[in-house]
């Protein structure tokens, strides 16, 4: 099995496949993943030209140093198999599974994309799988789907096809869909794989934007799918440590290493406790910053 590097996914940018424009334009958005779709996004009389046209890209203007997903239509419909074939032959650094809802669904696939990749000999193992969860069948499973199989490095909250299944109305709030967003992010965390959060659909609303990605933040994501590259830098933005929590999590490892030194489990800062859990989230923090390329080293701690 091949031996995963770490890809930071604070944004993934849906390129439709029938659209060669947005596909070319993709390459050179700051989206940390490009995901090229031949799902929802490409209508049923597209279909055989998408698969073409995103093969093509991937052979002749795949982007370097970025990492690059093919959405795939879902198991059971009628295009999986040319989809995978293609798809696979691509040699994306995942692809992107709609509508999981049960983990032998991800098993199917794996066992699907090992075959063809001893076939046309790729590296085993190498492609991975990112599921999106988008029905009350797959959030009720995302413990099993996130730990289904080695390839799963990620899942992602998918909430109109969710909402849809649930009989519930899409809200700009999310409260709907909030649930879901618990259940699979802790899901993720339990199989230690990335939790990507939902699109933002109005792609004019900056503000609700902002409210809908600081949401997800505070929840624990790593990042959100995005369909416009408007929405990018927002939310990169958000997904990146700021300046003031980079220096406020320096500081509580400053504090936290003077009150081992003096003997003790907690110690304030600011007049707060920091304990145990305040030092994990500081460490989580500079690891972000660290991930996603802010250098550290000799950086000074103001108050
Ligand atoms: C919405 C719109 C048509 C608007 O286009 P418009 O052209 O009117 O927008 P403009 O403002 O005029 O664009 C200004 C400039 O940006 C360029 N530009 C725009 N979008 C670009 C882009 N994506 N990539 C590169 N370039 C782009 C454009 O070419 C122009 O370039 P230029 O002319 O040179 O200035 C377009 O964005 C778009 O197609 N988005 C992707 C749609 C899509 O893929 N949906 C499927 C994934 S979600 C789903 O399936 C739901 C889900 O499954 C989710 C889950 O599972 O996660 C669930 O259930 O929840
Ligand atoms: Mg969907």
């Amino acid at each position: 099995m091949a031996e995963r590097e770490i890809h930071l996914k604070r944004t993934g940018l849906y390129a439709s496949g029938c659209s060669p424009v947005n596909m070319i334009q993709a390459v050179f958005y700051n989206e940390d993943m490009l995901v090229y779709d031949l799902e929802d996004s490409v209508p049923a009389s597209e279909k055989d030209a998408a698969r073409i046209l995103v093969y093509q890209m991937m052979k002749h203007h795949r982007p370097r140093d970025k990492y690059v997903a093919i959405r795939v239509n879902g198991l059971y419909s009628e295009y999986f198999e040319e989809d995978i074939q293609v798809a696979v032959r691509a040699n994306p650094d995942a692809l992107r599974i709609p509508k999981v809802e049960y983990a032998r669904e991800v098993q199917e696939i794996s066992r699907r994309v090992a075959e063809i990749e001893e076939k046309i000999g790729l590296e085993a193992g190498k492609i991975e799988l990112i599921c999106n969860i988008e029905s009350y069948m797959g959030v009720l499973n995302a413990r099993e789907i996130a730990s289904a199989d080695p390839r799963v490095t990620a899942l992602t909250v998918s909430a109109e096809d969710l909402t849809a299944s649930m009989k519930a109305q899409r809200t700009k709030k999310g409260l709907e869909v909030f649930y879901a967003r618990n259940a699979v992010l802790l899901a993720c965390r339990a199989a230690g794989v990335d939790a990507l959060d939902v699109v933002f659909s109005d792609i004019n609303d900056e503000e609700g934007l902002r409210e809908d990605t600081a949401l997800a933040k505070n929840l624990g994501f790593d990042g959100k799918s995005v369909i416009h590259p408007r929405q990018i830098d927002v939310v990169n933005g958000f997904f990146t440590p700021s300046q003031k929590e980079i220096n406020y999590a320096l500081r509580v490892l400053d504090a936290v290493e003077k009150g081992r030194k003096a003997g003790k489990g907690a110690v304030t800062l600011d007049g707060s406790m920091i304990d145990k859990p305040i030092e994990l989230r500081a460490r989580t923090t500079l690891a972000q910053a660290r991930a996603a390329g802010i250098k550290l080293d000799g950086m000074v701690t103001i108050k």
